[in-house]
């Protein structure tokens, strides 16, 4: 079997004195989909954020790729994180956002067009993503995280701003990513979404 993609070892997290998350272990293999649910404030965010290495831990151990994540170029080059809006550079168009994005990673795993295509945002390919309605601004973001490579995807909440049918079409496109090798850990209120993935809970209790 081959080495986990992440191992997390009895994480505890405090934020301002409370315990957010509390003597949680798990590991995600390569190719899985793991769906952090949970409700409100039961710390998806906080663990995506360790995950991400920008959240340090209080107590226990987190390894991505066999190593404590470190904020830095090396580790950004193999996972893509969605997490709150982006921020946008407001001269460029949406197209722009994406050609960017393929011009400082190697080896896009689409083309701009084809991105345009899938998350339908040819019509507005023009517009700056400061006026593109909220779910246009998503779909957007998920392009530019799906568009470059990568070996882990973090997505919290990937379904904000989403219709229904755009949520199952990413589903399929998590699934599709899966299939290719690729690992994701979404936090994620969207019970369809999660189905597509090994549930876990913040609090550590098994789903
Ligand atoms: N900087 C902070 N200082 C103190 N407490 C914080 C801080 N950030 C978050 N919290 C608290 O930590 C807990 C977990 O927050 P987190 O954002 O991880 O939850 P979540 O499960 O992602 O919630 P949601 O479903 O609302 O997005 C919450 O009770 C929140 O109020």
């Amino acid at each position: 079997m081959s080495d986990p993609i992440i191992c997390v070892d009895s994480l505890s997290v405090e934020l301002g004195g409370n315990p957010v998350l509390r003597d949680l272990t798990f590991t995600v293999a390569p190719g899985e989909i793991v769906a952090v649910v949970g409700p409100n404030g039961s710390g998806k965010s906080t663990l995506l954020r360790c995950l991400a290495g920008v959240q340090p831990a209080t107590a226990g151990e987190v390894h991505v790729f066999g190593a404590a994540p470190v904020d830095d170029g090396r580790f950004w080059g193999r996972v893509a994180l969605l997490g709150d809006e982006p921020a946008w550079y407001p001269g460029l168009t949406t197209r722009e956002h994406l050609e960017l994005m393929g011009a400082v990673h190697s080896a896009a795993r689409m083309t701009v067009e084809a991105a345009l295509e899938m998350f339908a945002l040819v019509e507005r390919a023009d517009a700056a993503p400061l006026n593109l309605s909220t779910g246009q601004r998503q779909r957007l973001a998920l392009a530019a995280a799906l568009l470059r490579p990568s070996e882990l995807l973090l997505l919290d909440e990937p379904e904000r701003g989403l219709d229904i049918e755009f949520r199952a079409a990413l589903g399929d496109l998590l699934d599709e990513y899966a299939s290719e090798g690729g690992t994701v850990v979404l936090a994620t209120h969207d019970q369809d979404l999660a189905g597509h993935g090994r549930r876990v809970l913040p609090s550590g209790v098994p789903a």
